[in-house]
């Protein structure tokens, strides 16, 4: 186990160039599963989760390469079986759940563990479940794993009470090769979404609308391989630029869609900082002092809930208090406890925070989840005196491709450390 050590106070100054996303790789590697034969994707990040989903590939019978230098995942899924997956790396990340619908989509039938990952709050599977039954799936939960199976896959008409992320991507994979018409209606419209619709009608499918809250989708036989470039990591590219802001520096941001930012960068705009749209990146130029602003947490287009920890960070910089309010979690505050020994002044009412802007303080603090981690270490980084030590670096791994070295070559003070395991 590691922690990451900050010593803050230097505003970030150069060049990031951003990976692909992480919430698109890993749907993009189970839907590759589809294909009778070879599927490259290219600008593939280097993160723990990726990691685990090509362990669940091979433990499936896929030949698997991973080129890391290349940012390239080569995936042969002809020997692939429905062997069922109880057990092991399917509970070490939430998206996991893409087996069920990439498998039911190949086989008709799998049996897959619960998923893990970051469970702020209980993120419960209903509307994806909801979906492969309207498809024709028999579902059933046998001591704590999903048993799933259909003699025949057929399209259905399916309205998800919530627009999820995943029972989207889920649906679109099962109904993909299922015989007939589907249409997914209020679908969510995250630009993942896109990618991955985009990667299975290059692999032979026929999808429709995505990106809209109508997705239709036509089913086929057959799928093969194809060669496919994964979409920039707009939460990253967030992330950086809430730290550039938070951290007063001067931050170009390097191969992202300025559209998928659009919100984050209208708020940074709100509160006074610099934000220019350039033909190479987004600029981020930070200033002395931030005016506050109240900011909702909302599905694409809206502010993305997954930059609403990262956010809270810079808000504790800004003058006055600002009130951000998560409306796709109800309660995605594990950063706020940790803020607070770091002198953050929050306070969390329902499904809001508020904020009082002022200075931290360096302290040992703990991430209790992937993006409470980037709201920690941009705290620490906003810290002029002493050392903050960050617990937990395993969730940051999970999303944060070559994060030390990136903050590195931004000029930051960072370094990783062997966390000392408690003697009894
Ligand atoms: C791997 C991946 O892409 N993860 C992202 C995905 O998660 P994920 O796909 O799990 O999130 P969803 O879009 O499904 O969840 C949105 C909301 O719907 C609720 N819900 C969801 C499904 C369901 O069957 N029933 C239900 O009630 C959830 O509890 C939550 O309140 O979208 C989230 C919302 O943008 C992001 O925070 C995650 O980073
Ligand atoms: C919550 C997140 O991811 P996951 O759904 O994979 O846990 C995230 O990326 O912030």
């Amino acid at each position: 186990m590691e922690k990451l050590m900050i010593s803050g106070g230097r505003p970030l100054q150069g060049t990031i160039t951003i990976s692909g996303a992480k919430n698109s790789a890993i749907a993009l590697i189970p839907a590759a599963l589809l294909a009778e034969s070879e599927v490259v994707l290219d600008n593939l990040p280097l993160l723990s989760d990726v990691a685990v989903y090509a362990e669940i590939l091979e433990n499936l019978g896929a030949s698997v390469s991973w080129h890391e230098l290349d940012n390239q995942m080569r995936i042969d899924p002809s020997s692939v079986r429905s062997i069922p997956m109880p057990n092991g790396p399917v509970k070490k990340l939430r998206a996991s759940y893409y087996m069920m619908g990439a498998l039911l989509g190949r086989f008709g039938e799998a049996t897959i563990g619960l998923p893990g990952g970051c469970n702020f709050e209980p993120r419960p599977i209903d509307q994806h479940i909801k979906g492969f039954e309207a498809l024709g799936a028999t579902v059933t939960n046998e001591h704590g794993s999903i048993h799933l199976y259909a003699k025949e896959l057929r399209g259905a008409k399916i309205y998800l009470d919530v627009a999820s992320v995943g029972a989207t991507i889920n649906i679109m994979l099962a109904a993909a090769r299922a015989k007939g018409h589907t249409i997914i209606e209020n679908a969510a419209k995250e630009p993942e979404i896109i990618d991955v619709a985009t990667l299975l009608n290059a692999m032979g499918a026929s999808i429709k609308g995505a990106g809209t809250e109508t997705i239709r989708i036509e089913g086929v036989s057959e799928m093969h391989g194809c060669r496919h470039s994964i979409i920039p990591d707009r939460i990253q590219a967030g992330t950086y630029m809430i730290a550039a802001a938070a951290t007063r520096g001067d931050v170009l941001i390097d191969n992202v869609i300025p559209k998928h930012l659009e919100a984050v960068t209208a708020k940074l705009l709100e509160m006074g900082v610099h934000v220019d749209e350039l033909d190479e990146g987004i600029r981020v130029l930070g200033k002395a002092s931030y005016n506050h602003v109240d900011v909702k947490a909302l599905t694409y287009p809206g502010f993305a809930t997954d930059l609403q920890s990262p956010m809270t960070s810079l808000l504790t910089q800004a003058q006055g208090v600002s009130v951000l309010s998560d409306f796709v979690y109800s309660s995605r505050f594990k950063h706020v406890p940790e803020l607070a020994r770091m002198g953050a002044k929050i306070k969390v009412e329902g499904r809001s925070a508020i904020i009082e802007g002022g200075e931290l303080n360096a302290a040992k603090v703990k991430a209790m989840d992937l993006r409470a981690g980037a709201a920690l270490v941009i705290a620490g980084l906003t810290v002029g005196e002493g050392v903050t030590e960050v617990s937990g670096v395993e969730f940051i791994d999970r999303g944060y491709d070559h994060l030390v070295d990136n903050l590195r070559n931004l000029g930051a003070n960072v370094w990783r450390e062997t966390l000392e395991t408690p003697t009894l």
